[in-house]
């Protein structure tokens, strides 16, 4: 079968941008979510970014228009009937997952294959959730996925070779550079490389060896990184980091997930990063 249309549920931050990003490459997209005003709101973020694309004649206002015509906004599961792919990119929650998934499988045709953009649950959990567990897989993009260049491919326990390498050729087709994630591992490649250099900066702090700052300074200057990682922590979000690490924790009991004590004073004081005006740095968001 080839994939001429593809299924997004949840128009948030990815799901939006996956469909974006389907839409730009050429594929038809349905995009549903609980409400009509998050698909909307979807939507409109996209439209903003390819105006400022036109400005800068990267693209022109019929490109935009073509973008947006192969897109149908839905809030209706049953639109999902005639796509050849799925990918759930809904609220990092297993049992809504697992219920929205459900009902999803019902709809699709049986030789579709489902995709979840998880950054954490179990893909053989949520592939058990539907009845098509060998054509179930973790598909996961990076923010913003129009311009990360990379899609983890994660294989559930129950996950054929064929669907692992119809997810990858259709990875290649949105102009992504996929991995296999051959087993289904919490944190999966890039959050398990990326979550013991945040622990570690901040056991730096906690044990007073170096500020945030001259830490960030520090990684970019002399390992080249683009940010340093109490920067990337105010980006992505503190409590997201701390709930990465208290899942892993509680998955592997390994000592080296539990949050350090500077990660967990930066919740309870409710400086989540950017989001709240403040993290680790007080003048990143401006005013
Ligand atoms: N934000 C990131 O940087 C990032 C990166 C990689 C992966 N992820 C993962 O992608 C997924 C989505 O994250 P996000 O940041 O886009 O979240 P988000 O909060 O921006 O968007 C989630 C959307 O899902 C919708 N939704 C919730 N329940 C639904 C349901 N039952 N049916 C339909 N829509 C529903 C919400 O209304 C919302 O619009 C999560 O699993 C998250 O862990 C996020």
């Amino acid at each position: 079968m080839t994939i001429k249309k593809i299924g997004v549920l949840g128009a948030g931050a990815m799901g939006g941008g996956i469909a974006h990003l389907a839409a730009q490459k050429g594929f038809e997209v349905v995009l549903c979510d609980v409400d009509m005003k998050f698909v909307e709101a979807g939507v409109a973020k996209m439209t903003k970014l390819m105006d400022k694309s036109i400005t800068k004649g990267k693209i022109t206002a019929e490109d935009k228009e073509a973008i947006l015509a192969r897109i149908t906004k839905t809030t209706n599961l049953e639109d999902f009937a005639e796509v050849d792919f799925f990918i759930e990119a809904i609220i990092e929650d297993l049992d809504i997952k697992k219920t929205a998934l459900a009902k999803v499988d019902k709809i699709l045709r049986p030789e579709v294959i489902m995709g979840s953009n998880t950054s954490s649950m179990s893909i053989t959990a949520l592939a058990a959730s539907t009845s098509r567990p060998d054509k179930f897989l973790g598909t996961h993009f990076f923010n913003p996925a129009q311009v990360m260049r990379l899609c983890e491919l994660i294989r559930g326990a129950m996950t054929s070779d064929e669907t692992m390498q119809r997810a990858a050729d259709l990875a290649s087709a949105l102009g992504k550079t996929s991995v296999e994630v051959k087993k289904d591992t919490p944190g999966f490649i890039v959050n398990r490389c990326m979550m013991p250099q945040f622990l570690e900066a901040i056991r730096l702090v906690d044990e007073g060896v170096a500020t945030p700052q001259d830490i960030d300074t520090a990684v970019k200057m002399g390992l080249n990184y683009p940010m340093g990682p109490f920067e990337l922590m105010d980006l992505t979000g503190i409590d997201i980091a701390a709930f990465v690490t208290d899942y892993f924790y509680a998955e592997t009991g390994r000592e080296l997930w539990k949050a350090p004590h500077a990660l967990k004073s930066m919740i309870r004081a409710g400086r989540l990063g950017d989001k709240t005006g403040a993290g680790w740095y007080t003048d990143r968001v401006k005013k």
